[in-house]
């Protein structure tokens, strides 16, 4: 008997979505859209099939004594940025603070956390500093599955599990990544809004020496469309993704991730691959092609230049009136 379709009462974004598929992993609709780098959310994978009894008393029973990557946030977004490009910004406050908390720390600020007070995001790489159950249980996810599908479609190397345990409510605000994503949900509801590549030009990314590269500068909840006209334009696919359910998220498609109010604490674990070979180049260049030579020529500007003040006018007087 077919799952009763799960609804859930989303908050309205100015822009259109369609739904994004949920299909069985024996469709073979599902191969489809991975090889063709389409998102689709894989229903019955068992992929985290020996970690859906995971929740906070277990975790904090066998995760280990270890200290944890903690986000705390004065607000529900947890903006992500690059520690390392901090001081080539010197206005640059950060929009949220890094604890490394002990788990019964970390549950203690979960639980006792205030409505619109701090919220707080853990997030941690699964790796051998983890109790044996733990192990056991990560030893127990559906690895043939994934592994085959990262030959078969020619993902590079798989980097990193995350450990992600967030509060009802938070918000992870639109970025891209540049590895391919299975993203496995084991408790809670998250809701994944995504564009296509192609959309990069209404989603006005900080510049890639900017602490929150790869972020858009676009603040959904209050869009600048003075600064960001395009972003009027934009279409979106969105989906809600429940325990057992697992997103597939393809490398440079951007995605707004959010912990559904109301539905209690989310807990995910994600499965991130390199991209694989080039290969021969086919013209013409797709939009994550495309995307990835931006960013390696405004890497190269910012170098040749050496001297971030300059880069404005530089591009400007590259294009304006020349190509505009
Ligand atoms: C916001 C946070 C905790 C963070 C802080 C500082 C540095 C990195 C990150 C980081 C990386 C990935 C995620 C998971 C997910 C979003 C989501 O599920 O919320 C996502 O974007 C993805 O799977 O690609 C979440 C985070
Ligand atoms: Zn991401």
């Amino acid at each position: 008997m077919a799952k009763e379709k799960k609804t859930f009462d989303l908050k309205e974004y100015p822009f259109p979505t369609e739904e994004i598929p949920r299909l069985n992993i024996d469709n073979p609709e599902t191969e489809k859209r991975i090889a063709a780098g389409l998102p689709v959310v894989i229903t019955d994978s068992g992929l985290v099939r020996s970690a859906l009894h995971w929740d906070l008393d277990y975790l904090q029973g066998n995760i280990g004594d270890g200290k944890f990557t903690v986000y705390k946030s004065k607000n529900k977004k947890f903006q992500y940025f690059d520690d390392k490009k901090v001081d080539t910004f010197k206005d640059f406050e950060k929009p949220m603070e890094h604890l490394d908390l002990t788990f019964p720390e970390f549950v203690k600020k979960l639980k006792t956390a205030k409505p619109g007070k701090d919220k707080v995001y853990l997030q941690q790489a699964l790796n051998e500093g983890v109790g044996k159950r733990i192990v056991a249980d990560f030893l127990g996810f559906n690895w043939s599955w994934v592994t085959e599908q990262q030959k078969k479609n020619k993902f590079g190397a798989l980097t990193s599990n995350l450990l992600l345990i967030g509060m009802e409510g938070n918000v992870t605000p639109a970025h891209y990544d540049e590895q391919e994503n299975f993203f496995a949900q084991i408790r809670g509801y998250k809701r994944f809004i995504l564009f296509h590549p192609d959309q990069f030009k209404c989603m006005y990314p900080y510049p890639t020496y900017h602490p929150c590269d790869r972020q858009s500068q676009v603040d959904f909840d209050n869009p600048d469309y003075k600064r960001f006209p395009k972003f009027k334009d934009v279409k979106g696919y969105e989906t809600v993704v429940g325990p057992g359910d697992v997103l597939f998220l393809p490398m440079y498609w951007w995605h707004q991730v959010e912990s559904l109010p109301d539905h209690g604490h989310t807990i995910s674990v994600t499965f991130w691959y390199k991209a694989g070979p080039i290969g021969n180049v086919v013209y013409p260049l797709s939009p994550q092609q495309k995307v990835s030579m931006m960013r390696n020529l405004e890497k190269m500007i910012h170098q040749a230049l050496n001297n971030t003040d300059e880069i404005p006018e530089f591009m400007q007087n590259m294009v304006l009136g020349r190509y505009t």
